[in-house]
Protein backbone atom coordinates (compact mmCIF):
# COMPACT_ATOMS: atom_id res chain seq x y z
CA UNK A 1 0.00 0.00 0.00
CA UNK A 2 1.10 2.97 -1.04
CA UNK A 3 1.70 6.10 1.31
CA UNK A 4 -0.86 8.74 1.69
CA UNK A 5 1.97 11.23 -0.03
CA UNK A 6 2.61 9.13 -2.83
CA UNK A 7 -0.95 8.59 -4.01
CA UNK A 8 -2.47 11.57 -5.21
CA UNK A 9 -6.06 11.43 -4.94
CA UNK A 10 -7.99 9.83 -7.83
CA UNK A 11 -10.89 12.46 -7.49
CA UNK A 12 -10.82 15.23 -5.97
CA UNK A 13 -13.69 18.10 -5.47
CA UNK A 14 -12.46 21.25 -3.96
CA UNK A 15 -15.61 23.62 -3.08
CA UNK A 16 -17.65 22.50 -6.30
CA UNK A 17 -21.21 24.00 -6.76
CA UNK A 18 -23.50 23.23 -9.28
CA UNK A 19 -26.28 25.64 -10.09
CA UNK A 20 -29.31 23.90 -12.62
CA UNK A 21 -32.57 25.39 -13.83
CA UNK A 22 -33.51 29.65 -13.99
CA UNK A 23 -34.98 31.63 -11.52
CA UNK A 24 -37.57 30.26 -8.87
CA UNK A 25 -36.72 26.77 -10.04
CA UNK A 26 -32.93 27.14 -9.43
CA UNK A 27 -31.42 24.57 -7.85
CA UNK A 28 -27.90 23.67 -5.77
CA UNK A 29 -27.47 20.14 -6.39
CA UNK A 30 -23.88 20.45 -5.45
CA UNK A 31 -23.03 23.17 -2.44
CA UNK A 32 -19.54 23.77 -2.04
CA UNK A 33 -18.93 20.31 -2.24
CA UNK A 34 -15.17 18.83 -1.15
CA UNK A 35 -14.54 15.16 -1.76
CA UNK A 36 -11.42 13.19 -2.22
CA UNK A 37 -11.13 9.50 -3.04
CA UNK A 38 -7.78 8.02 -3.01
CA UNK A 39 -6.78 5.28 -5.49
CA UNK A 40 -8.09 1.65 -4.65
CA UNK A 41 -10.57 3.60 -2.33
CA UNK A 42 -14.17 2.26 -2.23
CA UNK A 43 -16.42 4.59 -1.36
CA UNK A 44 -20.00 4.96 -1.14
CA UNK A 45 -22.73 7.83 -1.09
CA UNK A 46 -25.84 7.97 0.17
CA UNK A 47 -28.32 10.37 0.97
CA UNK A 48 -32.27 10.81 0.31
CA UNK A 49 -33.87 10.98 -3.11
CA UNK A 50 -33.15 14.77 -5.07
CA UNK A 51 -30.22 15.66 -2.74
CA UNK A 52 -27.39 16.05 -5.32
CA UNK A 53 -26.10 12.10 -5.48
CA UNK A 54 -26.43 11.88 -9.44
CA UNK A 55 -25.14 15.43 -9.62
CA UNK A 56 -21.66 14.02 -7.70
CA UNK A 57 -21.19 11.43 -10.07
CA UNK A 58 -22.31 13.73 -13.18
CA UNK A 59 -19.44 15.97 -11.79
CA UNK A 60 -16.96 13.43 -11.53
CA UNK A 61 -17.45 11.70 -14.60
CA UNK A 62 -16.91 14.70 -16.54
CA UNK A 63 -20.30 15.09 -17.55
CA UNK A 64 -21.17 18.21 -16.02
CA UNK A 65 -19.25 21.02 -15.41
CA UNK A 66 -18.95 22.58 -11.91
CA UNK A 67 -20.07 26.30 -12.19
CA UNK A 68 -17.22 27.16 -9.37
CA UNK A 69 -14.71 25.31 -7.73
CA UNK A 70 -11.95 22.75 -9.32
CA UNK A 71 -12.66 19.09 -10.34
CA UNK A 72 -9.37 16.73 -10.65
CA UNK A 73 -9.43 13.34 -11.93
CA UNK A 74 -6.38 11.64 -11.91
CA UNK A 75 -4.23 14.56 -11.25
CA UNK A 76 -6.11 16.59 -14.43
CA UNK A 77 -8.07 19.35 -13.85
CA UNK A 78 -11.41 18.73 -15.89
CA UNK A 79 -11.55 22.75 -16.47
CA UNK A 80 -7.83 22.57 -18.33
CA UNK A 81 -8.99 19.57 -21.03
CA UNK A 82 -10.23 22.26 -22.67
CA UNK A 83 -13.98 23.12 -24.19
CA UNK A 84 -13.87 20.78 -27.10
CA UNK A 85 -16.22 17.76 -26.32
CA UNK A 86 -13.99 15.28 -28.14
CA UNK A 87 -11.04 15.83 -25.75
CA UNK A 88 -13.39 15.32 -22.78
CA UNK A 89 -15.02 12.34 -24.24
CA UNK A 90 -11.71 10.77 -24.94
CA UNK A 91 -10.27 11.41 -21.14
CA UNK A 92 -13.72 9.94 -20.05
CA UNK A 93 -13.41 7.15 -22.38
CA UNK A 94 -9.78 6.23 -21.47
CA UNK A 95 -9.95 7.02 -17.31
CA UNK A 96 -13.44 6.96 -16.02
CA UNK A 97 -15.86 3.72 -16.07
CA UNK A 98 -18.94 3.67 -15.52
CA UNK A 99 -21.88 0.86 -13.96
CA UNK A 100 -25.34 1.69 -14.41
CA UNK A 101 -28.57 0.81 -12.84
CA UNK A 102 -28.99 -2.65 -14.44
CA UNK A 103 -25.90 -3.14 -16.62
CA UNK A 104 -26.67 -1.61 -19.28
CA UNK A 105 -25.81 -3.85 -21.66
CA UNK A 106 -26.15 -4.18 -25.73
CA UNK A 107 -28.85 -6.53 -26.48
CA UNK A 108 -27.61 -7.59 -29.84
CA UNK A 109 -23.95 -8.30 -28.10
CA UNK A 110 -22.96 -11.43 -26.43
CA UNK A 111 -20.82 -11.10 -23.19
CA UNK A 112 -17.76 -11.39 -24.63
CA UNK A 113 -18.56 -8.82 -27.99
CA UNK A 114 -19.67 -6.11 -24.91
CA UNK A 115 -16.09 -5.98 -23.63
CA UNK A 116 -14.68 -6.13 -27.28
CA UNK A 117 -16.68 -3.20 -28.46
CA UNK A 118 -15.10 -1.12 -25.62
CA UNK A 119 -11.56 -2.06 -25.85
CA UNK A 120 -12.55 -1.07 -29.91
CA UNK A 121 -13.90 1.89 -29.50
CA UNK A 122 -11.08 3.10 -26.53
CA UNK A 123 -8.50 2.09 -29.23
CA UNK A 124 -7.07 -0.76 -27.28
CA UNK A 125 -4.91 -3.22 -28.55
CA UNK A 126 -6.21 -5.25 -30.98
CA UNK A 127 -4.81 -8.15 -29.20
CA UNK A 128 -7.17 -7.76 -26.34
CA UNK A 129 -9.00 -10.82 -25.00
CA UNK A 130 -12.39 -10.47 -23.18
CA UNK A 131 -11.82 -13.79 -21.12
CA UNK A 132 -9.99 -12.83 -17.83
CA UNK A 133 -11.93 -10.06 -17.21
CA UNK A 134 -15.05 -12.29 -17.67
CA UNK A 135 -13.20 -14.99 -15.32
CA UNK A 136 -12.94 -11.85 -12.55
CA UNK A 137 -16.58 -11.31 -12.67
CA UNK A 138 -17.32 -15.38 -12.44
CA UNK A 139 -18.95 -14.44 -16.11
CA UNK A 140 -16.27 -16.56 -18.48
CA UNK A 141 -18.52 -19.49 -18.83
CA UNK A 142 -21.40 -17.19 -20.34
CA UNK A 143 -19.22 -15.39 -22.87
CA UNK A 144 -21.12 -16.26 -25.61
CA UNK A 145 -24.72 -15.68 -24.53
CA UNK A 146 -26.94 -12.33 -24.78
CA UNK A 147 -27.66 -10.11 -21.91
CA UNK A 148 -31.28 -11.81 -22.68
CA UNK A 149 -29.99 -15.01 -21.71
CA UNK A 150 -28.86 -13.93 -18.49
CA UNK A 151 -29.94 -13.08 -14.94
CA UNK A 152 -29.80 -8.70 -13.65
CA UNK A 153 -26.88 -10.25 -11.60
CA UNK A 154 -25.18 -11.92 -14.34
CA UNK A 155 -25.95 -8.82 -16.56
CA UNK A 156 -24.27 -6.52 -13.70
CA UNK A 157 -21.45 -8.66 -13.38
CA UNK A 158 -20.85 -8.03 -17.11
CA UNK A 159 -21.54 -4.63 -17.14
CA UNK A 160 -18.64 -4.47 -14.04
CA UNK A 161 -16.22 -6.32 -16.44
CA UNK A 162 -17.01 -3.89 -19.50
CA UNK A 163 -16.17 -1.17 -16.67
CA UNK A 164 -12.90 -2.57 -16.05
CA UNK A 165 -11.80 -3.04 -20.54
CA UNK A 166 -9.73 0.64 -20.34
CA UNK A 167 -8.09 -0.03 -16.78
CA UNK A 168 -9.90 3.14 -15.31
CA UNK A 169 -8.19 5.05 -12.40
CA UNK A 170 -12.19 6.26 -11.76
CA UNK A 171 -15.08 4.01 -11.36
CA UNK A 172 -18.52 5.47 -11.25
CA UNK A 173 -21.05 3.27 -10.49
CA UNK A 174 -24.86 4.42 -9.94
CA UNK A 175 -27.55 2.20 -7.67
CA UNK A 176 -25.87 -1.35 -9.20
CA UNK A 177 -28.23 -3.14 -6.74
CA UNK A 178 -31.55 -1.52 -7.75
CA UNK A 179 -32.68 -4.64 -9.49
CA UNK A 180 -31.46 -7.24 -7.57
CA UNK A 181 -32.72 -9.19 -4.69
CA UNK A 182 -30.48 -9.25 -1.14
CA UNK A 183 -28.39 -11.90 -1.86
CA UNK A 184 -27.14 -11.26 -5.39
CA UNK A 185 -27.04 -7.42 -3.87
CA UNK A 186 -24.49 -8.58 -1.41
CA UNK A 187 -22.27 -9.97 -4.27
CA UNK A 188 -22.10 -7.84 -6.67
CA UNK A 189 -21.33 -4.98 -3.82
CA UNK A 190 -18.60 -7.45 -2.54
CA UNK A 191 -17.19 -8.03 -6.08
CA UNK A 192 -17.38 -4.49 -6.85
CA UNK A 193 -15.25 -3.87 -3.68
CA UNK A 194 -12.79 -6.49 -4.41
CA UNK A 195 -12.13 -5.45 -7.56
CA UNK A 196 -11.63 -1.71 -6.58
CA UNK A 197 -8.83 -2.85 -4.36
CA UNK A 198 -7.31 -5.65 -6.50
CA UNK A 199 -7.28 -3.39 -9.26
CA UNK A 200 -6.10 -0.21 -7.26
CA UNK A 201 -9.54 1.82 -8.70
CA UNK A 202 -11.06 4.68 -7.05
CA UNK A 203 -14.90 3.80 -7.07
CA UNK A 204 -17.64 6.06 -5.82
CA UNK A 205 -21.09 4.03 -5.50
CA UNK A 206 -24.36 6.08 -5.60
CA UNK A 207 -26.97 3.66 -3.56
CA UNK A 208 -30.36 3.44 -1.40
CA UNK A 209 -29.55 0.61 -0.44
CA UNK A 210 -28.15 1.06 3.11
CA UNK A 211 -27.35 -3.29 3.44
CA UNK A 212 -24.59 -2.74 1.06
CA UNK A 213 -22.67 -0.21 2.70
CA UNK A 214 -20.56 -2.37 4.84
CA UNK A 215 -18.47 -3.57 1.71
CA UNK A 216 -17.42 0.39 1.45
CA UNK A 217 -14.33 1.50 3.02
CA UNK A 218 -16.04 4.57 3.84
CA UNK A 219 -19.36 6.27 3.58
CA UNK A 220 -20.79 10.00 2.50
CA UNK A 221 -24.25 11.16 3.04
CA UNK A 222 -25.39 13.85 0.16
CA UNK A 223 -28.35 16.09 1.56
CA UNK A 224 -29.22 19.03 0.09
CA UNK A 225 -26.13 19.27 -1.94
CA UNK A 226 -23.76 18.96 0.89
CA UNK A 227 -21.59 15.97 1.96
CA UNK A 228 -20.65 14.51 5.12
CA UNK A 229 -19.65 11.72 6.57
CA UNK A 230 -22.28 9.00 7.28
CA UNK A 231 -22.86 8.32 11.02
CA UNK A 232 -23.13 4.35 11.24
CA UNK A 233 -21.10 2.31 12.52
CA UNK A 234 -20.09 0.24 8.77
CA UNK A 235 -18.16 -2.44 10.40
CA UNK A 236 -21.32 -3.30 12.05
CA UNK A 237 -23.09 -3.89 8.81
CA UNK A 238 -20.74 -5.32 7.35
CA UNK A 239 -21.48 -8.99 5.82
N1 LIG B 1 -31.17 19.28 -15.53
C1 LIG B 1 -31.69 19.74 -14.38
N2 LIG B 1 -32.31 20.93 -14.35
C2 LIG B 1 -32.82 21.42 -13.19
N3 LIG B 1 -32.75 20.77 -12.02
C3 LIG B 1 -32.15 19.56 -11.99
C4 LIG B 1 -31.60 18.97 -13.16
N4 LIG B 1 -31.06 17.77 -12.83
C5 LIG B 1 -31.28 17.60 -11.51
N5 LIG B 1 -31.94 18.67 -11.00
C6 LIG B 1 -32.31 18.88 -9.59
O1 LIG B 1 -31.11 18.86 -8.82
C7 LIG B 1 -31.35 18.25 -7.55
C8 LIG B 1 -30.39 17.10 -7.32
O2 LIG B 1 -30.69 16.06 -8.26
P1 LIG B 1 -29.88 14.69 -8.30
O3 LIG B 1 -30.44 13.90 -9.43
O4 LIG B 1 -28.43 14.97 -8.32
O5 LIG B 1 -30.30 14.03 -6.89
P2 LIG B 1 -30.14 12.52 -6.39
O6 LIG B 1 -29.65 12.61 -4.99
O7 LIG B 1 -29.33 11.73 -7.35
O8 LIG B 1 -31.63 11.98 -6.41
P3 LIG B 1 -32.20 10.46 -6.60
O9 LIG B 1 -31.75 9.70 -5.39
O10 LIG B 1 -33.68 10.68 -6.63
O11 LIG B 1 -31.65 9.94 -7.89
C9 LIG B 1 -32.84 17.85 -7.54
O12 LIG B 1 -33.56 18.87 -6.90
C10 LIG B 1 -33.18 17.78 -9.01
O13 LIG B 1 -34.56 18.03 -9.21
Amino acid sequence: MATEHAIKSALSLRSVTVELGDGDSKVRPLDHVDFEVASGEFVGVVGPSGAGKSSLLAVAGALLQADSGTVEVLGQDLSKIGRSQGKLAKFRLRNIGFVFQSGNLIPALNSADQLRLVNKLSGGPTSFDPLPLLDAVGMAHKAKNLPGQLSGGERQRVGIARAFVTNPGLLLVDEPTSALDRSRSQQIVALLAEQSHERGVATIMVTHDHDVIGHCDRVVEMVDGRLSAFETNVAASAH
